[in-house]
C-alpha cells in the first residue's frame, strides 16, 4: 500500500496499462480481462488486476498531466514492481493523414518540460518508447487492420494551450499528436530500467475541430486496448 495506491504487496502485476481517465481503467478491466477485481479506488483513481489470456495484468488509471502519471508510475514501478507500462491513452490529430479514431504508437515525444527537469537540468533528454513493445504494438495493429501511425507526439502540459505558433512548430515537424503524459512515462521507464509504451487512440482533431464525447473517451477504444496487450504479451494465445 502506498499514498495513493491502495492494493496490497502482490496484488499489481508486472505489466500495467495506464489509461488517464479511470474510468476507462474500469471498462478495459471489465471488457477485456478475465477475473478483474478493483485493487485501488485512493482518490477514485481506480485500478483493477486480472488476467488476459492466462497472464496477469493490470489496469491503473494514471490521471491527466505528467505530475500525475508521475505519481503513479513512480509508485507501481517502485513499490510494486511493474516493469512493463503501457499508457492506453486519447490524443488530438496534429497530421491531414491522421484521422479520428486512428492510433497512434508514439515512438518517441517532444516537450516543453517534464516533471524530471528538475534532474535532467539543461539536458534535452529524448524520451522514446521500448523497441520491443512498439514492434509487437506495430504488428498487432496491423494484423488487425486498424489505421495506425507511427512517429513522434507531443506531451504537453496544457489542455488548452495558449501558444498556436507552439502547434504550428509541431505540425510542421511532423509531430503526429498531442496528448499530455507520455514523455514522462518514458523519462521514468529509461531511468528504472522498465518497458514503456504509449497507444494512443485520435479522439479530436486540432486541424479539423472534430472531437468525439467523453462517453466514447471513456469506453470505446477496445483495438487500443486490444493492441496493447498484444504488444506485452506478443506469444499469448
Ligand atoms: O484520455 P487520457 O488517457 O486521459 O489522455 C488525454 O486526455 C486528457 C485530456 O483530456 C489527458 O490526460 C490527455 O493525455
Ligand atoms: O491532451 C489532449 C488529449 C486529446 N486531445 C487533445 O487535443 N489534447
Amino acid at each position: 500500500m502506498t499514498i495513493h495506491i491502495g492494493a496490497e504487496k502482490g496484488e499489481i502485476a508486472e505489466t500495467v496499462l495506464m489509461p488517464g481517465d479511470p474510468y476507462r481503467a474500469k471498462w478495459a478491466a471489465e471488457t477485456f480481462l478475465q477475473d478483474a477485481r478493483l485493487v485501488n479506488n485512493v482518490r477514485g483513481m481506480l485500478g483493477f488486476t486480472g488476467t488476459w489470456k492466462g497472464n496477469p495484468v493490470s489496469i491503473q488509471g494514471s490521471g491527466m498531466g505528467m505530475p500525475s502519471l508521475s505519481i503513479y508510475a513512480n509508485e507501481l514501478i517502485r513499490d510494486f514492481g511493474a516493469k512493463t507500462l503501457i499508457r492506453i491513452g486519447s490524443c488530438g490529430g496534429m497530421q491531414d493523414s491522421v484521422g479520428i479514431r486512428d492510433v497512434i504508437l508514439a515512438m518517441t515525444s517532444t516537450t516543453l518540460s517534464t516533471p524530471s527537469r528538475g534532474i535532467l537540468k539543461e539536458l534535452n533528454f529524448a524520451p522514446c518508447a521500448d523497441w520491443g513493445l512498439l514492434q509487437a504494438a506495430a504488428q498487432a495493429a496491423a494484423a488487425k487492420g486498424t489505421p495506425t501511425h507511427i512517429g513522434g507526439i507531443y506531451s504537453s502540459d496544457v489542455f488548452y494551450d495558449e501558444r498556436p505558433d507552439l502547434n504550428e512548430q509541431m505540425v510542421r515537424h511532423g509531430i503526429l499528436g498531442v496528448e499530455m503524459e507520455a514523455a514522462e512515462l518514458y523519462i521514468l521507464a529509461a531511468r528504472h530500467n522498465c518497458r514503456a509504451l504509449a497507444v494512443l487512440t485520435v479522439s479530436d482533431h486540432l486541424l479539423t475541430g472534430e472531437a468525439l464525447p467523453s462517453s466514447e473517451r471513456e469506453s470505446s477504444f477496445g483495438d487500443m486496448v486490444e493492441i496493447a496487450l498484444q504488444a506485452a504479451f506478443p506469444d499469448a494465445d
